[in-house]
């Protein structure tokens, strides 16, 4: 049976200049939609569980615009609040050998980034659910949204829905004094942690005291101690990070680690070619809670969502659109890219 997974935060229309163009030569977009827990969800979704994504957009064909995508990918948007000003946008230029993508936010005065915390009755949002996941994007749009996933997290535990966060840290939405102040409060109910090492630094000033940098990325040793004091500071029950390890803009590597507390669980390194990496954290983040949710051990949750996150660099968007078998393919060992017939 599939299980009720719920994320909540905002959705943007992501503009992408076509053919590698740079913003300022492009004379049309793609129009595709994205945001650090609705790819959560969608990969949820695509999974096959019930995943519903909680949001506020604006009551008009741009917000209706935004569902739809949602409901395209099975994503269910029954929560979703209408209402406000405008839906955010967000530009990604897509960068090319050395030069990197670029991202550029135009999100302020979004609908979601206005909403109230009462608008969200988490109660009748979360009854039933077995998960809830939100990132450190959500409570940086604002004091209310900051409320708003304190108000979810709360009762996620009153009613026992496991609950887990993706650092997420952005810095063009907060400083990282502000970031530390709001999710330390939120961690107090976070069962599960997700990031990487850069996250952990400039929200709660976790590094790895043997900081061994091997080509500008930590070594193994460094990534666990960042797990474990991350684990300890919070009393969490489990924390994920990814390894990435850029040797240049055509040598990547992929992997995850998961520490439960006892044991650090490494997945396989990928070596990646990278299409697309926006949402890879996310496609990390939707297949370990798939792989949780569904009782695998942590090393096959970990070897899932690199494996999940690994497809996803091949995909253009923001959303992970693979199946389970072609996850389960992957992190079974097939990776030889060969036609499927
Ligand atoms: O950066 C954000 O705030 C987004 O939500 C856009 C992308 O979907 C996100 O960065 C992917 O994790």
């Amino acid at each position: 049976m599939a299980n009720k997974v719920v994320t909540f935060g905002e959705i943007m229309m992501r503009l992408t200049p076509p053919n590698y163009l740079r913003i300022v030569q492009a004379e049309s977009f793609d129009v595709t939609y994205g945001g650090g827990e609705a790819n959560v969800a969608v990969s949820l979704a695509n999974y096959g569980e019930e995943a519903y994504f909680v949001t506020k957009v604006p009551d008009n064909p741009v917000g209706q615009a935004a569902v739809n995508h949602l409901r395209r990918y099975g994503v269910r948007t029954d929560y979703v609040v209408r209402g406000g000003e405008r839906l955010g946008i967000y530009f990604n230029e897509i960068g090319a050998s050395q030069r990197p993508s670029l991202v550029v936010y135009d999100r302020k005065y979004s609908a979601i980034s206005g909403a109230k915390p009462e608008e969200f009755d988490w109660e009748r949002i979360l009854i039933g659910a077995r998960w809830f996941h939100f990132t450190g994007i959500t409570p940086a749009l604002g004091d209310n949204l900051a409320q708003a996933c304190l108000d979810a997290v709360k009762t996620a535990k009153k009613l026992g829905v496991t609950v887990s966060c993706d650092l997420n840290y952005r810095k063009k939405l907060w400083s990282p004094e502000k970031a530390r102040e709001v999710m330390t409060a939120l961690m107090e109910y976070v069962d599960v942690a997700i990031g990487n090492e850069e996250d952990a630094e400039k929200v709660f000033g976790i590094k790895a005291a043997s900081s061994d940098v091997t080509k500008g990325v930590l070594n193994e040793e460094g990534y666990r101690e960042v797990a474990s004091q991350l684990l300890e500071k919070f009393s969490l029950k489990g924390v994920a990070i990814t390894l990435r390890e850029s040797f240049s803009a055509f040598d990547n590597g992929w992997s995850g680690l998961y520490y439960d507390g006892k044991e650090f669980y490494k997945s396989r390194r990928y070596e990646i070619h990278i299409v697309d990496r926006v949402g890879g954290g996310d496609a990390f983040a939707g297949g370990l809670i798939y792989a949780l949710v569904n009782g695998y051990s942590p090393q096959d949750a970990v070897e899932f969502a690199a494996a999940a996150s690994c497809l996803k660099h091949s995909i253009v968007g923001d959303f992970n659109h693979v199946t389970l078998s072609e996850v389960k393919n992957l992190m079974k060992g097939d990776a030889s890219g060969r036609v499927q017939r």
